[in-house]
């Protein structure tokens, strides 16, 4: 098939974040800032001409769910007023292919800010992973900001943010009795979630870091359970 003009940027950065995804938090100067249950959540203090950019990367376990399913819900369009709940409008501006889309998302304004808008290629793919044999194969899914004639930033009520955002999936499986079938409790999947955001425009450094703080835990939180809810009665895609 013809690649699409934007295939080499995607297949690099795509490939970039599953790298820095899988980095251990160890290394560099990461701070845990939230925690729940299984869920770690951890920011860098980074700002990018005056604006702040905290890098947050936030690593999660949840029980009853694949990696392919987790990134799929992630992914399709259809599943996203479902889980995001600062989401006021989404469109499909452009189909790239079955894994690729052009998201343009408008959401709700938080005060005191005003209200944004965010324009992203996403990308969904598996990675074979070839360190660790028995694991399943790895899930992720990229998104990226790009730019598109129809839609320039800044030209109408919103302030356009710039987004690199990656969530990376491992499915575990627990090998359950002899020749009995896996179910949903032998199943668990390990999260994965990076993003660094440019919230564009001005926007007091204190009332961002502490949006950061409230938001992102809700919104890994929110996403998870509905994914868990999603999928439990339906037979499990691996
Ligand atoms: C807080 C800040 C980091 C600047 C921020 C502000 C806003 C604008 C709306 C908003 C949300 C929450 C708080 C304030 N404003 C959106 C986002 C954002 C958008 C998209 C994604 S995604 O992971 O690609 C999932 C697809 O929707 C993640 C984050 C981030």
């Amino acid at each position: 098939a013809i690649k699409h003009r934007l295939w080499p940027e995607i297949d690099r950065i795509t490939l970039e974040q599953l790298h820095y995804a899988r980095l251990e938090v160890g290394t560099g100067s990461w701070q845990l800032f939230a925690e729940d249950g299984d869920m770690r959540m951890y920011r860098r203090e980074e700002e990018a001409d005056g604006l702040v950019v905290d890098p947050l990367k936030a690593c999660h376990v949840v029980k009853g769910v694949t990696g392919h399913e987790v990134c799929k819900i992630f992914f399709s369009p259809e599943y996203r007023s479902g889980w995001e709940a600062t989401l006021e409008d989404m469109t499909v501006v452009e189909n790239i292919s079955n894994d690729t889309l052009v998201f343009l998302q408008t959401h709700k304004r938080i005060w005191p800010a005003s209200q944004r808008d965010a324009l992203f290629w996403s990308h969904i793919r598996k990675v074979p992973d070839e360190q660790d044999v028995e694991a399943q194969d790895l899930w992720i899914v990229c998104n990226q900001s790009t730019e598109h004639p129809e839609y320039p930033a800044n030209t109408g009520k919103c302030v356009r943010i710039y987004l690199t955002v990656c969530l990376v999936c491992q499915t575990l499986v627990n090998p359950p009795k002899e020749n009995e079938e896996i179910n949903r409790e032998d199943i668990t999947c390990k999260i994965t979630y990076c993003s660094v955001v440019n919230p564009g425009g001005w926007a007091p450094a204190a009332v961002l870091r502490a949006v950061y703080k409230r938001e992102y835990p809700k919104f890994l939180k929110r996403f998870t359970n509905f994914c868990i809810d999603q999928c439990k009665d339906k037979p499990i895609e691996f």
